[in-house]
């Protein structure tokens, strides 16, 4: 029998930032300091309601409605600044959105709830470099779950394995100064780190990137073996995704500028990226016989 997954909807979210404020944040820079120290008092907590005025607001997310379920992955697919970091940050609880609602299972969610049944991956891994992979894992084990070493220790050798990383447990992190693990392997650390708890929902903003084709497809693969296996909710953020990954998702979230193009199957993107491959195949060998043709008259 399948276990219990979570379904998560998000209706007519609006999602609005300030973009100018009417003075600078910086006192220093607006006006000399007075000597009365009564009268600067009065006058800093005016300033701070007017600075928390807007004279622009940016209309980030305009009126999106999805839904992700649970066995499957949601890809929220469009260019830089078209709001899909926003999305995953409204799905977390991050920031809240001025109208709309997110609901989980048909009701609505309460943040802290949320929290217990989900992981949120960021786009920047924040790995401490000297720990080793094992280490990490089990620092993260120690912090969420409440159970006795030897739990701990089995809980985290079975993710290491579930994570592909056994030939790497004993090898630090690293960053840009230690060489450590390389930028896929660091990634699904940072992936294990959240989903030591086992949570039915995972987000991740822009798990592949910076990645090659290679690694980001195991990534990729990796999740959607986490979402069969388990029945867990993936929701993630994705720039440029190739023919090969996107076979993966079972639904995609289109945005352009804040507002949904397309929400459904992912069919729609992996016809056309297969005939782009297609075009630019052609385009290949079609350049590539017209040099040959060339050489030959030369
Ligand atoms: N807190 C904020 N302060 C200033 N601008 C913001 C904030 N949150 C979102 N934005 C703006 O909203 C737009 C959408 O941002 P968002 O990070 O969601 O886009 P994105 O699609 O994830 O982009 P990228 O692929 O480059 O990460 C951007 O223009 C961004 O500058």
């Amino acid at each position: 029998m399948k276990k219990q997954g979570c379904e998560i909807e998000a209706i007519g979210i609006n999602y609005k930032i300030c973009t100018q404020k009417t003075e600078h944040p910086f006192k220093i820079f607006c006006k000399a300091p007075k000597l009365n120290i009564e009268e600067n008092i009065q006058e800093a907590d005016e300033e701070g309601k007017s600075q928390q005025t807007c004279t622009g607001a940016r209309h980030v997310l305009k009126n999106v409605n999805c839904q992700a379920k649970p066995w499957e992955i949601l890809a929220i697919v469009g260019p830089s600044g078209a709001g899909k970091s926003s999305v995953l940050e409204v799905f977390a609880g991050k920031v809240t959105p001025q109208s709309g609602s997110i609901l989980v299972n048909q009701k609505p969610v309460d943040k802290a709830q949320f929290k217990k049944i989900s992981g949120y991956v960021t786009q920047k891994d924040t790995l401490f470099p000297l720990l080793t992979v094992e280490e990490t894992l089990m620092f993260s084990a120690k912090l969420r779950l409440n159970l006795a070493q030897e739990q701990l220790c089995s809980r985290v050798k079975s993710l290491i394995q579930e994570l592909g990383l056994s030939h790497v447990a004993g090898t630090r992190i690293g960053d840009d100064r230690v060489r450590g693990i390389s930028g896929g392997e660091r990634r699904r650390v940072s992936i294990g780190v959240e989903v030591i708890h086992d949570p039915k929902v995972l987000i991740l903003d822009e798990p592949t990137s910076g990645l090659d084709s290679t690694s980001a497809l195991q990534i990729i693969n990796m999740l959607k073996v986490m979402a069969d296996s388990q029945g867990r909710t993936i929701i993630l953020s994705i720039h440029q995704p190739g023919f090969r990954i996107v076979k993966l998702f079972n639904s995609i979230l289109l945005l352009a500028n804040g507002s949904v193009l397309h929400h459904g199957t992912a069919d729609l993107l992996s016809v056309n990226l297969r005939n782009d491959s297609a075009s630019s195949r052609n385009t290949t060998t079609k350049t590539s016989a017209s040099n040959n043709a060339a050489k030959e008259r030369r």
